[in-house]
């Protein structure tokens, strides 16, 4: 097994950092903090992977919940990804490259507009699969998050989960987004995001799916 664990800061996984390191797991496991955002990731995954050929890709980190379902610090699977913010606003209503006709929407790898983990019950486990949205701009705009919700049935936001569906998928690498509700979106006020609550279950649940994974 060559595992590649990303993540956008190595805040986020610190735990299972120190974890592998406790454990010697470091033959087996590739540590990639790929930065903040949709086209650091990008980069940074697609070099990583042209080197290492990794056998899995695990991405874990925090996100905003769209969906008032979920809890603060609940560790959800995403399986679906689509890129929130990547087209134009006309005339009040937000249209993307599908609707532009700049893409197909099942031009491989989008699957009906969506970048989909047909492989996540391989490894989600038990956890709740969920639909997911990437942004470049975390989201506080109402009608924007009411877009995300109703349009594309998001139901969790990242900065980083797009780029790591495509980039597995393009290179046919299995892999698994990890995430721990920090937040709900479109709340700016730190004071109610349960950041450190959110990376202590994240990383519980990423050490549970590594031993399996690896089996030690
Ligand atoms: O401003 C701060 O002090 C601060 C501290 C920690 C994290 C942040 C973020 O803004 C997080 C960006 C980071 O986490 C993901 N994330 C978490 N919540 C959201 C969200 O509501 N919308 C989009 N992304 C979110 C994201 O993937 C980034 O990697 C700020």
């Amino acid at each position: 097994m060559s595992l590649l664990l990303c993540a956008a800061t190595p805040f986020e996984i610190q735990p299972t950092i120190n974890f592998i390191k406790e454990r010697q797991l470091d033959s087996q496991i590739t540590v990639l903090f790929t930065g903040v955002g949709l086209m650091a990731s990008a980069y940074t995954l697609t070099k990583q992977v042209s080197s290492q050929q990794p056998t899995m890709i695990i991405q874990a980190g925090i996100a905003g919940s769209i969906d008032p379902n979920l809890a603060l610090t609940q560790v959800v699977a995403v399986k679906t990804e689509v890129v929130g913010d990547l087209g134009v606003v006309e005339q009040n209503s937000f249209r993307d490259l599908f609707s532009l006709g700049f893409i197909q929407k099942d031009l491989s790898p989008f699957q009906n507009a969506l970048l989909v983990n047909n492989n996540i019950s391989d490894f989600a486990g038990e956890l709740i699969q969920v639909a997911g949205v990437s942004v470049n701009e975390i989201s506080t705009d109402k009608n924007r998050i009411a877009y995300y919700q109703q349009m594309l049935g998001a139901q969790v936001e990242s900065m980083e989960g797009a780029a790591l569906h495509f980039v597995a998928l393009q290179e046919g690498i299995p892999f698994l987004q990890l995430r721990s509700i920090s937040n709900y979106i479109g709340e700016r006020n730190k004071q109610a995001w349960k950041l450190q609550e959110a990376i202590d279950t994240l990383n519980i649940k990423l050490q549970e799916l590594i031993i399996k994974q690896i089996g030690s």
